[in-house]
């Protein structure tokens, strides 16, 4: 009988775009104990040689499913030879008591943490799922260089873009957001989030606060924030002048751009893609 590898993956669905191919896959992580979908382009390139990997994280709510369907970007993908893999944002079905309550905490609402508090630690730990065993996963099954990989994401996807570059020096090439989560630690989402996955202790938190963590690194990977000045969540939620600060106060290179009547949606992401895609693949060489 075959053994399963923990790098094993099943097809969910294939679909031709721009000449290559959007796919889906399902499999089970042995780091969040559960099955996970996660999408991958193919661009035409990958038919012959290996291409650079781009790394998306959507925001709460989410699946896999809203970004390939709503963000357009598999005609830039195409573009530029880049794979794009799009994760769903927390495990789901592990019947926690809890789990299903609210939209913004537990089922698409992992907010890319290694949980430590009950009942979520045994699987709420997006972190090492998107650090590590994703990337092994993509690494086995795909053409990518995993030296030229960059990282965006979406709201809580834009700040585990943030959180995760900033943690790892050397492992992304390339980082943008659409208007993140820039200080978990001082908004209400962040909050909420921390204080079930982490616990109380505030000193736990910062941590995974992209606004504290620019001010940890030295690696200075020039970031693209684009912010719709409509967004319903931004002066509760979002705040990207903390983060513009913070940036400034160590001289991280960030271009954080105001964008006219845009709101929080994906009309919004869609419309300012191309020139993400552009950003990435200036950086990964394409
Ligand atoms: N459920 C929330 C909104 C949640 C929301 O806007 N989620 C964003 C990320 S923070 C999203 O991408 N939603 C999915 C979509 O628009 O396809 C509400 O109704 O106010």
């Amino acid at each position: 009988m075959s053994q399963q590898l923990p790098t094993d993956i099943t097809s969910v669905s294939h679909n031709r775009s721009f000449d290559g191919w959007q796919n889906v896959y399902r499999h089970y992580s042995q780091v969040l104990n559960c099955q996970m979908n996660f999408g991958v382009y193919l661009p035409p390139q990958a038919e012959s040689q290996s291409c650079p990997v781009l790394y998306w994280l959507s925001g709460l709510t989410c699946t896999e499913q809203n970004f390939i369907t709503k963000a357009g970007a598999q005609q830039y993908a195409a573009k530029y030879g880049l794979i794009v893999v799009a994760p769903d944002t927390s495990p789901r079905g592990c019947n926690l008591p809890g789990e299903e309550e609210s939209w913004d905490l537990g089922t698409g609402a992992g907010f890319y943490v290694n949980a430590t508090q009950m009942p979520w630690a045994k699987h709420y730990r997006m972190y090492d799922y998107v650090v590590s065993e994703l990337p092994q996963v993509i690494a086995a099954n795909f053409p990518v260089l995993s030296d030229r990989r960059g990282i965006f994401g979406h709201s809580m996807g834009g700040y585990g873009a943030l959180a995760i570059a900033l943690k790892n020096p050397g492992m992304f090439k390339s980082i943008s957001a659409f208007a993140p989560i820039v200080a978990p630690s001082q908004v209400p989402w962040g909050q909420k989030a921390f204080r079930n996955y982490l616990g109380d202790n505030e000193s736990d938190w910062i941590g995974y606060d992209p606004t504290y963590l620019v001010k940890l690194t030295s690696e200075r990977l020039p970031i693209l924030i684009d912010q719709g000045d409509a967004d319903q969540f931004l002066d509760e939620q979002l705040r990207p002048d903390i983060f513009a600060k913070a940036c400034a106060e160590v001289n991280h290179p960030l271009t954080l751009r105001k964008q006219l009547g845009y709101d929080h949606s994906y009309y919004f992401i869609a419309s300012f893609i191309g020139d993400h895609f552009a950003h990435h693949a200036a950086a990964l060489g394409k």
